[in-house]
């Protein structure tokens, strides 16, 4: 140490925290830090497990966010819900940009140690799923993963019991003068909402004249932004699946890039993508 250095006590920075709640207490280091064990001596293990990591600590949020959101929604509290979907295409441009992270790993990388993966795969998130279910996607095949964990299933059941953040949408709009069909507001929630003519007519009155509901405009706009970003994670997993392991079968045991691919097709908005045929 030589006397420039800078000394953090002469301006009362506080150093002892024997007794004190610290940066690393505060944010649970120990616990996460401690969390990367990598099972082979491979070099990119490590990226691919914190890659992994950090996408899970993005969904912890995004699912913060949506559930708030959508319990704003439900509450005709639209201005904060707004806010929300905001921050969800915020965090999935975060998301989308981290690819080009992992593609810096070549096949041959991965086949380092790609066995070791055994049947593990990204198929069993909880938290991918749950977004999906929150979302609207609510295909109950994908709880099958989940059945030897009972938290799990009781978590993912209970949000199929929930309205999804497009049915609250749709409540909302209703509320505010456009006229959901009856059909359409009481339908069991616990299916994937499918195309809907009424529910494309209601949105074209929005559409037509921005101005007459500027609330409602703004809302449609902002989940049609998420689900533009929700298409890019999508489709930059996919690209990635294909340049790092070309057409073999998934670890989960789907066909791959093929099942990833029909997962291209999913809309979960889909009058108001339609919408935008007839202005
Ligand atoms: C080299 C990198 C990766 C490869 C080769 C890969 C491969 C695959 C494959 C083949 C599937 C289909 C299921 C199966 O049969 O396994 C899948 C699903 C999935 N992966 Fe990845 N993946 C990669 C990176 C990631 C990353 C970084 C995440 C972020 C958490 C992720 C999350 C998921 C999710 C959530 C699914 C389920 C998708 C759905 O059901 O629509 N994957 N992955
Ligand atoms: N499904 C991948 C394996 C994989 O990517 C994975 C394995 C364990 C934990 C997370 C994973 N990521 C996404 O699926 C594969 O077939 O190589």
């Amino acid at each position: 140490m030589t006397s420039s250095d800078y000394d953090p006590t002469k301006e009362g920075a506080e150093t002892d925290f024997a007794r004190r709640m610290s940066y690393g207490d505060y944010l649970a280091l120990d616990a996460i830090l401690g969390a990367q064990h990598p099972l082979s001596e491979a070099h990119d293990e490590m990226l691919f497990i914190i890659q992994h990591q950090t996408t899970e600590l993005w969904m912890r949020l995004a699912i913060h966010e949506l559930s708030a959101a959508r319990r704003a929604i439900a509450k005709d509290e639209v201005q904060p819900a707004m806010k929300m979907l905001a921050r969800m295409s915020r965090i999935f441009e975060q998301l989308n940009n981290a690819w080009d992270v992992l593609r810096t790993m070549t096949p041959s990388e991965y086949t380092r140690f790609r066995s070791q993966l055994g049947q593990s795969s990204g198929f069993q998130s909880r938290q991918y799923r749950l977004i999906e279910f929150l979302l609207g996607n609510r295909n109950h095949a994908m709880l099958k993963p989940h059945e030897h964990d009972a938290e799990t299933t009781k978590l993912l059941e209970a949000e199929l019991a929930t309205p999804s953040l497009y049915d609250e949408v749709l409540r909302l709009a209703n509320r505010n003068g456009l006229k959901m069909p009856a059909a359409v507001l009481a339908r069991d929630v616990r299916e994937t909402h499918s195309f809907n003519e009424g529910v494309l007519q209601a949105w074209r009155v929005v559409y037509e004249a921005p101005e007459t509901n500027w609330m409602l405009y703004e809302l449609a706009e902002k989940l049609v932004d998420f689900e533009d970003y929700f298409r890019r994670w999508r489709f930059n997993h996919v690209t990635t699946v294909e340049r790092v392991i070309g057409f073999k079968r998934g670890t989960g045991g789907t066909g791959g890039v093929s099942y990833l691919k029909r997962m291209l097709e999913v809309e979960l908005f889909p009058e108001l993508w339609r919408v935008r045929t007839i202005l």
